[in-house]
């Protein structure tokens, strides 16, 4: 029997309640992906090819989840929340919600440069924090974020490396999204154009598309606090990225908004972790919905995984509260998972605990 385009979305992920709360536009912007939503699909479906191989009889009576990824301070589980823009457009609370969630939950919260909400407001939640940079073809701009975000104490710079421009995103197009009017990209507040501050394609038109490594290198000189570099999945990249002075990598296709037909990131996960060879953290994103999810990519080589849509929809049903008891669930599902499978500690969610299925014996 046929099934539906839509009936094995559904079971791929069930339309959360936020698809009836929000106008179709801005559902769309956070919901949608590039072009057939191919790398979307395939990064959720992926972790479904990676099994666990549970060890028994191992003491399990107590878990404990900390996680310490240099230099942020030591945290509850090994979770992230992922930078996401325009939070605002999830709920009136936006980015100071998810923060104060993350803070009150021992989590980290990275900052969008394209928040509505100042990186300096959401660093005064005094939540275990970095900040997301994009690359402005203007380097004073790209500089005074750096500075900024120094100056309000976030613990490190991620540098998004995979969105030289945006992806092709058809939703977005059809429907001509734009910020809503009442918000803007306040990081920009000081820009003299209100069009930039308010217009994502204005915005977006002056990422620079020519930084290569060496201007990687450069702000790695440049910045007072580490730079970690977000969006790599060939592992070339990941040794490149270290030899600029990288801190650590993101491995991640940005939730498949970027190049359409992508490699899954969790497939791209171990060959990265291969080649960085211990000499920065790995972390995660991209596709991760549960706790068995994070506990399978740290099996699989991640120090930390970020959480991206999922933290979205929570927020739009019920601002703090619901993200904060979102963030209490997939703990409890990490911490479920690793005491099934006999790791009761982050450091003993060795390898050898994940097995991917071959698929020439189904
Ligand atoms: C609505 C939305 C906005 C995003 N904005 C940014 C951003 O400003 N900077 C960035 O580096 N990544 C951004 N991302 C990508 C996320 O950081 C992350 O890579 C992605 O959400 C992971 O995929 P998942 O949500 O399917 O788990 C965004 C993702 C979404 C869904
Ligand atoms: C203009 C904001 C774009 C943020 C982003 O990275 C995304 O939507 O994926």
């Amino acid at each position: 029997m046929s099934v539906s385009h839509s009936e094995s979305e559904l079971e791929l992920e069930p339309l959360p309640a936020a698809a009836h709360l929000l106008p179709r536009p801005v559902f769309d912007y956070f919901a949608g992906a590039a072009a057939n939503e191919e790398t979307y699909r395939a990064n959720i479906r992926a972790f479904r090819r990676y099994h666990f191989l549970p060890r028994c009889l191992r003491p399990v009576a107590s878990i404990d989840s900390t996680t310490t990824v240099p230099p942020l301070p030591t945290l509850s589980a090994p979770l992230l929340v992922a930078p996401m823009a325009m939070q605002c457009m999830a709920h009136p609370d936006g980015e100071l919600a998810v923060a104060r969630a993350a803070r009150a939950e021992r989590l980290a919260y990275v900052a969008s440069t394209f928040a509505t909400t100042s990186l300096e407001d959401i660093a005064a939640t005094d939540v275990p924090r970095l900040f997301q940079l994009y690359c402005f073809s203007d380097r004073s701009i790209t500089r005074d974020l750096i500075h900024r975000a120094a100056r309000a104490r976030y613990s490190a710079v991620v540098v998004t490396v995979d969105a030289p421009r945006f992806g092709r995103r058809l939703r977005d197009e059809r429907n001509a999204f734009q910020l809503p009017p009442h918000l803007s990209f306040v990081n920009f507040a000081h820009l003299p154009s209100q069009h930039e501050k308010t217009t994502m394609h204005a915005l977006s038109c002056r990422i620079d598309q020519r930084i290569t490594f060496d201007d990687i290198r450069h702000y790695v000189k440049l910045s007072p606090i580490p730079i970690w570099v977000k969006g790599i999945l060939h592992p070339s990249d990941a040794v490149a990225a270290i030899e600029a002075g990288a801190s650590a990598i993101v491995v991640s296709n940005h939730g498949g908004r970027q190049l359409d037909g992508s490699i899954p990131a969790l497939d791209a996960l171990p060959q990265v972790v291969a080649a960085v060879n211990n000499r920065v953290p790995v972390l995660f994103d991209s596709g991760v919905r549960c706790g068995e999810h994070v506990v399978k990519a740290i099996a699989m080589g991640a120090a930390a995984v970020l959480l991206g849509r999922p933290v979205l929809w929570a927020l739009v049903e019920g601002g703090e509260p619901s993200v904060r008891s979102y963030f209490k669930d997939i703990k409890q599902q990490i911490h479920i998972t690793m005491k099934l499978l006999g790791a009761p500690s982050i450091k003993d969610i060795s390898s050898d605990l994940v097995t991917q299925v071959n698929m020439s014996k189904l």
